[in-house]
């Protein structure tokens, strides 16, 4: 392994993991440019999580990457949490690193220190206890499109576009997107997505599993994308929050772990909610399933 990759592994895996991760927040907080907002509705268990980038097409500059690594710290300490929604201002997702940062950082270790400020984030939000929602307006470009990936769900308004566009400007995908799309999509479609960096359709992410649903948009209806996305997350997480919390867990440990860990993380999660008040209540409540 060279340096540059030895270097990357320690920073990624080392004990002094934490540390490093603070030292590089302070090191891209410099770039500035937009802001990333979290509202969180503990009624609901909602918590929405905005792009505000709108000169720049929610581009997410350096100190826009350090607001999503501390927005995730903040979730991960959410004790009443149970759906995520991410969306960008103004009707458009995010078109990715922000050029004005990224040509600042346009060598290996400014770019591998990028990597690992991001990898870490989006990993940590795809592992959070929360059903997550990408609502995909507008397009979803290069980081863009891998942030959707480190959700749930993708809900797609009926123009909106998703582009692994990498290819175009010479580089891989750079905060994890390859590995979460082949989780998603699986390799052979991954790569031929990748490898081409065309803009899909919302038909056409939804034809291959990338997209869950599309939002059918018509003028006449006054409910907007957001409060429509929110509607139907409220669908999914019905349940009682310790439940919905432990079902996300078993998922996320499915897609992440060997097939054995993952069963006996399951065989782990399932007795914490097994005899809990909200099923001794619904046993008592003797509920037809109908
Ligand atoms: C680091 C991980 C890997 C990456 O994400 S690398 C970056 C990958 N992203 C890109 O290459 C996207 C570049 N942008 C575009 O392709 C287009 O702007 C895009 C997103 C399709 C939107 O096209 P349009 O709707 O025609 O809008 P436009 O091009 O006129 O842009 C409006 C204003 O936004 C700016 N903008 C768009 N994407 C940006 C970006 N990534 N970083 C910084 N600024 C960006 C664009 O420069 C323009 O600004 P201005 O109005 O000319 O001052």
């Amino acid at each position: 392994m060279s340096t540059i990759e030895e270097e990357a592994s320690d920073l990624i895996f080392e004990n002094g993991h934490k540390t490093n991760l603070d030292k590089l927040k302070s090191k891209f907080a410099k770039y500035s440019g937009g802001s990333v907002k979290l509202i969180k509705d503990d009624e609901t268990g909602i918590a929405t999580i905005n792009l505000d980038n709108p000169s720049r097409k929610n581009a997410l500059s350096g100190s826009m990457m350090t607001d999503l690594y501390n927005i995730v710290s903040e979730l991960e300490k959410w004790d009443k949490g149970k759906g995520i929604i991410i969306y960008g201002t103004d009707g458009f997702f995010s078109s990715g690193g922000d050029m004005n940062t990224v040509k600042e950082i346009d060598n290996c270790v400014d770019g591998r220190d990028m990597g690992i400020l991001m990898f870490d984030t989006l990993q940590r939000l795809q592992a959070l206890p929360m059903i997550s929602v990408a609502l995909v307006e507008g397009k979803a470009i290069g980081g863009g499109a891998e942030l959707t990936t480190a959700c749930d769900f993708r809900l797609m308004s009926k123009s909106a576009k998703i582009g692994f566009v990498h290819i175009k400007l010479g580089i891989t995908v750079s905060w994890g997107g390859g590995t979460r799309l082949v989780q998603i999509i699986g390799s052979h479609k991954a790569l031929e997505i990748i490898s081409s960096g065309r803009q899909l359709t919302a038909q056409e992410a939804l034809d291959i599993g990338l997209a869950t649903h599309i939002i059918e948009e018509s003028p006449e209806s006054k409910k907007s994308n957001l409060d429509y996305t929110k509607e139907w997350l409220l669908e999914h997480i019905g349940g009682p929050t310790s439940t919905i919390n432990a079902l996300k867990t078993i998922i996320h440990s499915a897609r992440t772990l060997p097939f054995k860990e993952s069963l006996k993380r399951e065989l782990e999660t399932f007795p914490k909610v097994w005899g809990s008040p909200p099923h001794k209540k619904a046993l008592s409540m003797n509920i037809k399933l109908r």
